[in-house]
């Protein structure tokens, strides 16, 4: 190395420095677009085709004026709760616990299955149902104290809450019981048994409760490393629950955040499907065919965190020509991204899905 070529341990060692003491200012800021942005500098199997984004901008911009699209869509999902009050806060914190993981390799008619009310529910909507099932069962399961009471909440009581109507098993099921035992333990701990406390500490702050949520509840902690970077913080359940109570409590009460604009898009994988089937995110051969043929990318591959990254990426930049042609239209991360799960809902609906999901199994998506 020579003398004017700065050392990257040394740099990465200054900006995670930089991020830990800005994190504690007045001003909270969660660093995930700043990580999204980093790894599509440095990507090279996932690009952004900047026509076909503008493109999207321009569509979604105008399918969203159609569909008058705002967070009043968020209680038009049939098995949404619609109360303001304590009881959805506690669903949304559940339901977030355990959003993620809904893919099977299996087909239709044999994937996990929750039929609830005389009706098939499968991917995240199986999870919402499965709640709201238990829930007129009378079991306490959005309860913090209910999943801390090993003798109580046992391993069989939540196989019968998630139990399917076909052969599988909810996919990853010993995790979502650690997920609930160890976020029961730290609201115990730090909260007084209750979400409401994290989101009166955030005081109206989206990026502070997404912080709060990281850096106290390790199964929210969405981090990966990638080139010299050692911490890309996608986050992508955290930000996801504070877009939920937004959207659910239409922007008051416990939905109140004043700086609801720093959220990205939630990095999973059904955006960055329905982003590549727009022509916005285009991959190398090698990983558009090892998604083509749904072989499973490992957690952390460089693949998965430039899928991530990038896709980030790219709502920031449709968001970005949308306000660019629009200069008055109230639109951010969570409205597009919600706007765009739901739209690709929709084609797997309809049978239009060209291009598969790519198949990563983790806890984060
Ligand atoms: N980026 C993004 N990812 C989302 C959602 C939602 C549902 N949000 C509701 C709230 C408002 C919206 O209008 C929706 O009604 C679930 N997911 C993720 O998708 C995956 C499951 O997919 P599938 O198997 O096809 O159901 C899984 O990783 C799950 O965590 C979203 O909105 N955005």
């Amino acid at each position: 190395m020579s003398d004017d070529e700065a050392d990257p341990e040394l740099l990465e060692l200054l900006r995670q420095h930089f991020q830990k003491s800005t994190l504690s200012s007045s001003q909270p800021e969660t660093y995930v677009l700043d990580g999204a942005e980093y790894v599509y500098d440095n990507s090279v199997d996932v690009a952004l085709d900047s026509q076909s984004t503008k493109a999207a901008a321009a569509m979604i911009y105008d399918q969203m004026q159609k569909k008058e699209y705002s967070t009043k869509n968020w209680s038009s999902h049939e098995l949404h709760p619609r109360s303001k009050d304590e009881n959805t806060v506690a669903f949304i914190f559940t339901l977030d616990l355990l959003n993620f993981s809904f893919w099977s390799e299996r087909d239709n008619d044999e994937r996990f299955t929750i039929e609830y009310k005389g009706k098939r529910w499968t991917g995240y909507s199986s999870l919402v149902a499965a709640l709201q099932r238990a829930l007129d069962e009378e079991i306490p399961i959005t309860s913090s104290d209910f999943w801390q009471n090993e003798e109580e909440c046992t391993e069989d009581l939540l196989k019968h809450v998630f139990r399917s109507s076909t052969e599988e098993e909810i996919p990853m099921f010993k995790e979502r019981l650690a997920c609930l035992r160890e976020a029961g333990q730290v609201l115990y701990e730090k909260y007084q048994c209750n979400f409401i406390n994290c989101i009166e500490a955030a005081d109206h702050s989206a990026a502070a409760l997404v912080n709060i949520l990281a850096e106290n509840f390790p199964c929210f902690n969405d981090v990966a490393s990638f080139e010299s970077r050692k911490r890309i913080r996608f986050l992508k359940r955290a930000q996801i629950c504070v877009a939920d109570l937004w959207a659910a409590f239409d922007g008051e009460g416990f939905g109140e955040f004043n700086d609801i604009d720093k959220i990205t898009m939630f990095a999973d994988y059904r955006v960055p499907q329905i982003l590549n089937s727009l022509g916005c995110l285009w991959y190398n051969p090698s990983l558009d065919s090892a998604i083509r043929h749904k072989q499973v990318i490992e957690s952390g591959h460089p693949w998965e965190i430039q899928l991530r990254g990038c896709s980030i990426w790219c709502v920031e930049l449709i968001r970005r020509e949308i306000i660019r042609t629009h200069p008055d239209a109230k639109v951010n991360a969570v409205l597009i991204d919600f706007f765009l799960y739901d739209t690709m809902k929709e084609r797997e609906l309809a049978g239009r899905e060209e291009v598969p999901h790519h198949r990563t199994r983790s806890i984060w998506y």
